[in-house]
């Protein structure tokens, strides 16, 4: 079958996302500690955290880690203004501090939802961190704690980033639109 997908744009290259993401793990090692649980929302979410966790040991923060998968895009380049929500926490947060880790902030809707999860769930403080933010012209809530990358108003693709599914792999964040 023909691919009439437009050629990937790269917007940001993987050597900039690694100093982001070593620049986050040092403004947010100082305000957790190890039992903080790094929630990755899956799929997207699943490349930072990988980085961000291991940026975070360095550091000398040897965090929990858990996931809760949510899911709003489909194979749609717009959210459908609602989150399916295909797994829960795998152990109890009751108690303890939550820092949730995703790719990108879009609507926000997927981070309100994580929150509202997470604070349901008993948690004693929610931090949220997203790798890119895009603009929004409406306020959304909440917003991020920790924003890496202040991203444009474009489809993005890589590192984490689908397109319906493909090209999460791209080591490069690239616009696709
Ligand atoms: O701010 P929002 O408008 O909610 O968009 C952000 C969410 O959209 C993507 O997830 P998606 O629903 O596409 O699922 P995925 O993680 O499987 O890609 C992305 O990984 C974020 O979780
Ligand atoms: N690309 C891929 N998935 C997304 C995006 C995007 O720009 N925004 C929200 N989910």
């Amino acid at each position: 079958m023909a691919d009439t997908s437009p050629t990937p744009t790269v917007l940001l290259p993987e050597a900039d996302i690694a100093r982001i993401v070593a620049d986050l793990a040092d403004r947010i090692a100082p305000v957790i500690d190890d039992d903080t649980v790094a929630t990755v929302l899956l799929t997207g979410g699943l490349w930072f955290a990988a980085d961000l966790t291991r940026a975070l040991s360095r550091v000398g923060r040897n965090i929990r880690f858990d996931a809760l998968w949510l899911s709003s895009y489909g194979d749609d380049k717009t959210s459908r203004g609602q989150i399916n929500v295909y797994a829960p926490f795998q152990r109890p947060i009751a108690g303890r501090r939550v820092l949730i880790l995703d790719d990108v902030f879009d609507t926000g809707l997927s981070l309100a939802e994580a929150v509202r999860i997470a604070k349901e769930g008993g948690a004693s403080e929610v931090l949220t961190c997203v790798f890119a933010r895009k603009p929004w012209p409406k306020p959304r809530a909440p917003e991020p704690d920790f924003v890496g990358w202040e991203a444009p108003n474009r489809f993005l693709v890589g590192y984490g980033l689908d397109h319906a599914g493909s090209l999460r792999g791209l080591p490069d964040i690239c616009a696709m639109d």
